[in-house]
C-alpha cells in the first residue's frame, strides 16, 4: 500500500479534507466544532484516513497505539492492528475496571481527565497517540504526560 506520486497523495488529502464539515455555536455559541462523522460515511476517504497513519508509521517501531476516548477510538484500533502494534485505550474517568493513573486537563468547553491501566505501557514502549483532532491541545498533552509516566 502506498500513496503514489506527490499528485495522488494531494489528491487523497484533498479527498478527505472535502469530507470534514464545520458547525458553528456546537455545542456553545461561539464554538466552530470540526465534524468527522461524514468522513466516516465515506468509505474510500476513511480507507486514505487510516492508510495515510499506516504508511507515515509503519516502519517507525511503534509498538502501542493508544487511542483517545472517544473519537481516538474510532481511528486507533485500525491504525494498530496494521502496524503491529497494540492498542491502549486512554478512557475518560471511571471507565477502566483495573488500577489506573490520571491526568486532568482544560478544554475549551470545560475540563476533563484521561484514565490509562498500570501496565497496559511499559517503559521499552514506543507510542503513537491517535484522536480525531487537536483544538487547544489540552488532550493530547494529557494523554502523552499518561504515556510519559512509564
Ligand atoms: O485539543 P483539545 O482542546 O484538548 O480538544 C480536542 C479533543 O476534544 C475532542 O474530544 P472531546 O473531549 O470533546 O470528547 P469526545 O471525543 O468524547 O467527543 C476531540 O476528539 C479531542 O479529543
Ligand atoms: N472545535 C472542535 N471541534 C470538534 N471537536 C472539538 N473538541 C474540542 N474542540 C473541538
Amino acid at each position: 500500500m502506498s500513496f503514489g506520486t506527490e499528485g495522488e497523495s494531494a489528491s487523497r488529502i484533498n479527498g478527505i479534507k472535502s469530507t470534514l464539515r464545520i458547525i458553528s455555536d456546537f455545542p456553545k455559541p461561539g464554538m466552530l466544532f470540526s465534524d468527522i462523522t461524514p468522513l466516516l460515511l465515506d468509505p474510500k476517504a476513511f480507507k486514505d484516513t487510516i492508510d495515510f497513519f499506516v504508511e507515515r508509521y509503519k516502519n517507525e517501531n511503534i509498538s502501542v497505539v493508544a487511542g483517545i476516548e472517544s473519537r481516538g477510538f474510532i481511528f486507533g484500533p485500525s491504525i494498530a492492528l496494521a502496524i503491529g502494534a497494540k492498542f491502549v485505550a486512554l478512557r475518560k474517568p471511571n471507565k477502566l475496571p483495573g488500577e489506573v493513573i490520571s491526568e486532568n486537563y482544560d478544554l475549551e468547553y470545560g475540563s476533563d481527565c484521561l484514565e490509562m491501566h498500570v501496565g497496559a505501557v511499559t517503559s521499552g514502549d514506543r507510542a503513537l497517540v491517535v484522536d480525531d483532532l487537536i483544538a487547544t491541545g489540552g488532550t493530547v498533552c494529557a494523554a502523552m504526560n499518561l504515556l510519559g509516566t512509564f
